[in-house]
Formats: structure tokens, C-alpha cells, sequence
């Protein structure tokens, strides 16, 4: 039987599993992508590529090897060139060549998105070493938040208190930098009330949004998140309208994780990730279709209909604290015990091959009355979880 599609996702994580797991559903052939073996997505793809996609030749001949119909990538570590070359050849890339080089590049979707549309973002200004940040910082005031522009789960950031601290997050931004370019955005700290994801679905019909995700990060990482996050109508109407602007001019369709910060009488775009994102992953148990199931229907141009919530849920990380390649998981029945009728609880273990500090390896996901409920029976299914080192 032919495939409905044949997709080459390039990157292969827990959020590329997910996603080739509601392609496979849907019929697909999926090839899946890293620069390590048995990332998590390579363990249920019908084939795997191990190199670098930061290796032009290497991309190139992969993508002229398999010939898929859809490109997408599922990671930030792309050399986007390329990309951009195999569509004015004819492959579609997954939501177009053009997101993808602008969200790989801080600096470019910064630009487009507040001197182009317009729209609210945190103070900035980009500095190429150490003493340009002085400026930056000049421009921004302290508190200031530091990142490569090329970077992401929060790599090489830090927040800044005063100019005695600028070396040092330069150095760190360089060591923790992604790609050749070193430069980083110095960023206004916004003391938001609360942060959101925003997943925006672009599609032939128009585009649909999934009820608003909360979320909590430490060390500019994602540790849990929750949905429906609680914020007024006008709020989340003005928010909305910004996500249209910006993925309208993105053009492609896809799902988008497209993150705000408010305040008590704003919202200020963040960032955008042209692909499902990482605080997303709680649709995997709150919603009728999740962030992946919504992603491959966008691709493949089939209808969404409506996007229906099943209740307060929430999801947190598990993650490991130390680096081992000889490990195991346990607690699992303990952990899947707190369930009980109106109290759901499920976990995904990603299967990667080795832990780091900090490496996410798994995920609770919790449903209760009400968010915090969902959040609290989360963290409970986390506590169970161990990883063992022996
Ligand atoms: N200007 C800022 N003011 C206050 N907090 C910030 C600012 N910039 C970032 N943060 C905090 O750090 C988190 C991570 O920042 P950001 O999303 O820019 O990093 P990232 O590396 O792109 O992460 P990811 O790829 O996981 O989305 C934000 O969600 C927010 O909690
Ligand atoms: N915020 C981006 C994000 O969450 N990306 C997800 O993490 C994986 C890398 O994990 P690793 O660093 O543990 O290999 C990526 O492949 C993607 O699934
Ligand atoms: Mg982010």
C-alpha cells in the first residue's frame, strides 16, 4: 500500500515521537531524523537517519534520497539554507522554509515581528560581545535577560541584575550558543503575571486556536503546564489577533506554539516555534485532538472541526540529574495508582538513549476539578517516577 504522505522530520524527540505517532495513525510514512541513534521518534518511525542536519551536504542528500513529500522540522538545529533550497526546488517544508529560518534565528522573527507587524514585544537589542551589551543593557534597564540567538530550551540564557554581571552571561551565552553566530539578544525582564503558549493552527480553512496553555519554566525551561489558563476574554481576543497577524505573514500551514507574557494590562509576544511545542504536550490528555494530531491534519489538509477540551489538565516534566547512559525507570504502578475515576493520570517515557543534567525523559499528564487540582496530582505522578542509576 502506498503511504498516504511520506514525511522526513528532522529532529527526532519526544515531541517528533508524539507527531509521528498521529502521522502513523493517519497512514504515513515517516523517516525520522537526528544526530544521535535511537532518539525517541526513530523508535516508532518506519526509518531513521543518524547525522548532523547542521551539515548542509549531509541534508541535502537525505532529503534527495527519500524524497518526501513533506519536510518538517522538529528542532532548532537545522541548517535552514537548505531547506530553503529544496522548496524553490519543489519539496514543501513543513510550515515553509522561510518560518523555519526566521524562528531559528531570534533575531529575525524579533524583527519581524516588532518592527515589520508591529506588535508588543520586550524592549532589545542585539550585541555581537560583551561590551555591545553594555549598550543593550543601556536600552533596556535592569533586570535584563540575555540569550544567543541561536539557542532554545532556554541554552546560554540568563537573566542580568546589574553591569557587573554582563561578562559573564556573554561567556555563558557563547558556551551554551547553538550554530556559528555569536550574538545575543539582550531582552527588558518583564515582570509578567503569567506567561502562555498560544497553539495556533494554520490551515486551508482558516485558523483555529486551542484553549490557552499556562505554564511555569525554571532556567528558561519548561517544568509544568496546565490548560485552560485562566485569562479574561479581551486578553486572550488580543493575543489571538496577534497570533493571526504573525502566522498569516508566516504563511505555511502547521501548528504553531506562540508564546505571550501578560501583564496586568498587556500582552507581549515572546516567541513562536513553527511546530508543536514543549508546554503543548498536555493536550496529549487534555484535548480531543493534540497539539500533534492537529499539526499532521494542517499538513495534510484534512478538516479539524472542532477542538474540544475534556477538562482541567495539566502536565510536568520528569527530569534526570546527572549524566549516565546506564539507567532505568521505575515507579510506574505507583505512580499510575493515583488515578481514580475524575482523576486521570498517565505518564509518557520517552526512551532516550542517555540522561543529562536536566534532561527532560518523560512526562506526567493529570486531569482534576480544576487546573491546580490537574497540577498538584501531576507533580504527585512525578514524585513517583525515580530514575535509577546503578
Ligand atoms: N524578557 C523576559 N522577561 C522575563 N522572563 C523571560 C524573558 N525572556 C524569557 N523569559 C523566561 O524564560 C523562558 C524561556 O525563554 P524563551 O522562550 O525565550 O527561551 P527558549 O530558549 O526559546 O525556550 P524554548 O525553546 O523552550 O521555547 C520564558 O518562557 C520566560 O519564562
Ligand atoms: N523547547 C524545545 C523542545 O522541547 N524540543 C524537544 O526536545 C528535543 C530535544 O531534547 P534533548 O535535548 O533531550 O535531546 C527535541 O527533539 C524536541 O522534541
Ligand atoms: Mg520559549
Amino acid at each position: 500500500m502506498a503511504p498516504v504522505a511520506k514525511l522526513l522530520l528532522l529532529g527526532s524527540g519526544e515531541l517528533g515521537k508524539e507527531f509521528t505517532i498521529s502521522a502513523k495513525r493517519l497512514g504515513c510514512h515517516v523517516v525520522a531524523c537526528d544526530a544521535y541513534d535511537d532518539a525517541p521518534a526513530m523508535q516508532v518511525a518506519d526509518a531513521r537517519e543518524v547525522f548532523s542536519m547542521l551539515d548542509a551536504d549531509a541534508l541535502r542528500a537525505t532529503i534527495l534520497k527519500h524524497r518526501p513529500d513533506f519536510i518538517v522540522p522538529e528542532v532548532e538545529a537545522i541548517r535552514t539554507e537548505v531547506l530553503q533550497d529544496a522548496e524553490a526546488d519543489g519539496f514543501t517544508v513543513v510550515p515553509s522554509a522561510r518560518a523555519t529560518a526566521m524562528t531559528m534565528n531570534r533575531d529575525r522573527i524579533r524583527d519581524l515581528v516588532a518592527v515589520d507587524l508591529g506588535l508588543r514585544t520586550a524592549r532589545y537589542r542585539y550585541a555581537e560581545s560583551w561590551e555591545a551589551m553594555l549598550e543593550g543593557a543601556a536600552h533596556t534597564g535592569f533586570p535584563c535577560v540575555v540569550k544567543p540567538v541561536m539557542s532554545s530550551s532556554g541554552k546560554g540564557q540568563s537573566t542580568v541584575q546589574d553591569a557587573d554581571g554582563l561578562k559573564a552571561a556573554w561567556d555563558y551565552a557563547v558556551a551554551n550558543m547553538r550554530g556559528d553566530r555569536r550574538k545575543v539578544i539582550v531582552e527588558e525582564y518583564i515582570a509578567f503575571d503569567y506567561e502562555i503558549t498560544l497553539l495556533t493552527v494554520r490551515t486551508r480553512q482558516g485558523v483555529f486556536f486551542c484553549p490557552p496553555v499556562g505554564h511555569r519554566q525554571a532556567r528558561g525551561d519548561y517544568q509544568e503546564s496546565w490548560q485552560p489558563a485562566p485569562m479574561t476574554d479581551a486578553i486572550l481576543a488580543e493575543a489571538q489577533t496577534m497570533a493571526t497577524k504573525v502566522v498569516d505573514d508566516l504563511g505555511g500551514y502547521g501548528l504553531f506554539g506562540i508564546e505571550f507574557f501578560v501583564t496586568r494590562d498587556e500582552v507581549i509576544f515572546s516567541e513562536l516555534s513553527p511546530r508543536p511545542h514543549d508546554t503543548g504536550m498536555v493536550t496529549l490528555m487534555s484535548q480531543n485532538l493534540t497539539e500533534f494530531d492537529l499539526h499532521i491534519r494542517a499538513i495534510l489538509g484534512l478538516p479539524i472541526g472542532d477542538i474540544t477540551l475534556h477538562g482541567p489538565t495539566a502536565s510536568a516534566v520528569i527530569l534526570a540529574d546527572r549524566d549516565a547512559d546506564a539507567f532505568h525507570i521505575g515507579g510506574l504502578a505507583g505512580a499510575l495508582a493515583l488515578g481514580e475515576p475524575g482523576r486521570d493520570v498517565d505518564v509518557r517515557l520517552f526512551g532516550k538513549p542517555v540522561t543529562r543534567v536536566n534532561r527532560r525523559m518523560g512526562l506526567a499528564l493529570a486531569r482534576g476539578a480544576t487546573t491546580d487540582e490537574a497540577r498538584a496530582l501531576a507533580a504527585a505522578v512525578t514524585e513517583r517516577i525515580i530514575l535509577h542509576y546503578p
